[in-house]
């Protein structure tokens, strides 16, 4: 299983509950507003501990109630991508790329910056400031930072949603590649179906959750 997770956790009067069981690919989650997906994203990347329960992530147990098992969220090696980007406003894109990639011991990085800059389309935007990208700029940065720190899989949280029509269209081609060429396993949270009925391997409905 790419992502194996059974998991409870309660947020003010919300109880959260997931049990979720996805292969290889794009495993989408579709929900409505408040039901708990980036809340999800959060227990995974290890940022919000579950009050219960436990999460696999291809074969390696990320947190375990019962066995006490709780690596810490820089141990995970999993790249979150958000919606609105959150480069570095004060470095520019080089440094933004190489940020995480510093941080990662050489065994663990999986694509060199080369590579990466090829893959997404962004060499020429090395020197620039983050504040200067338009919206598909910044997220294929983005994406890039996330792919030098050497993931295991990715975490996307509406990465289409501030973008256009045309930068959606190429985003989603990107992220294609990623699930197919790259092939790291992708959990990913939209609200949108056409990004469902485009891009996911799983498609994983995410309920109203209880309310206390
Ligand atoms: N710190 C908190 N204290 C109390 N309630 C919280 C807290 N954080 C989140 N919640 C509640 O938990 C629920 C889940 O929030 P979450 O942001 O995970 O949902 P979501 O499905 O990602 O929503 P959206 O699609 O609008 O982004 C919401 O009802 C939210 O109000």
């Amino acid at each position: 299983m790419a992502f194996d997770i059974a998991v409870k956790r309660r947020l003010g009067n919300v109880s959260l509950a997931f049990d979720i069981a996805a292969g290889p690919g794009l495993t989408a989650l579709i929900g409505p507003s408040g039901s708990g997906k980036s809340s999800l994203l959060n227990m995974v990347a290890g940022l919000l501990r579950p009050d219960e329960g436990r999460i696999s992530v291809g074969g390696q147990m990320l947190f375990d109630s019962a066995g006490a098992v709780n690596l810490a969220p820089e141990t995970r090696r999993c790249g979150y991508i958000f919606q609105d980007g959150r480069l570095f406003p004060h470095l520019r894109v080089r440094a933004n790329l190489t940020y995480g990639e510093a941080l990662t011991p050489s065994p663990e990085r999986r694509f060199g910056l080369d590579q990466v800059l090829d893959f997404l389309g962004i060499a020429h935007l090395l020197d620039r400031w983050p504040a200067t990208l338009s919206g598909g700029e910044a997220q294929r940065v983005a994406i890039g930072r996330a792919l030098l720190a050497g993931p295991r899989f990715l975490l996307m949280d509406e990465p289409l949603s501030s973008l256009d029509a045309p930068r959606r269209r190429e985003i989603m081609e990107v992220i294609r590649g990623v699930r197919d060429d790259l092939r790291l396993p992708i959990l990913y949270v939209t609200h949108d179906e056409r990004e469902v009925d485009q891009l996911a391997t799983t498609r994983i409905e995410i309920e109203e959750p209880r309310r206390i």
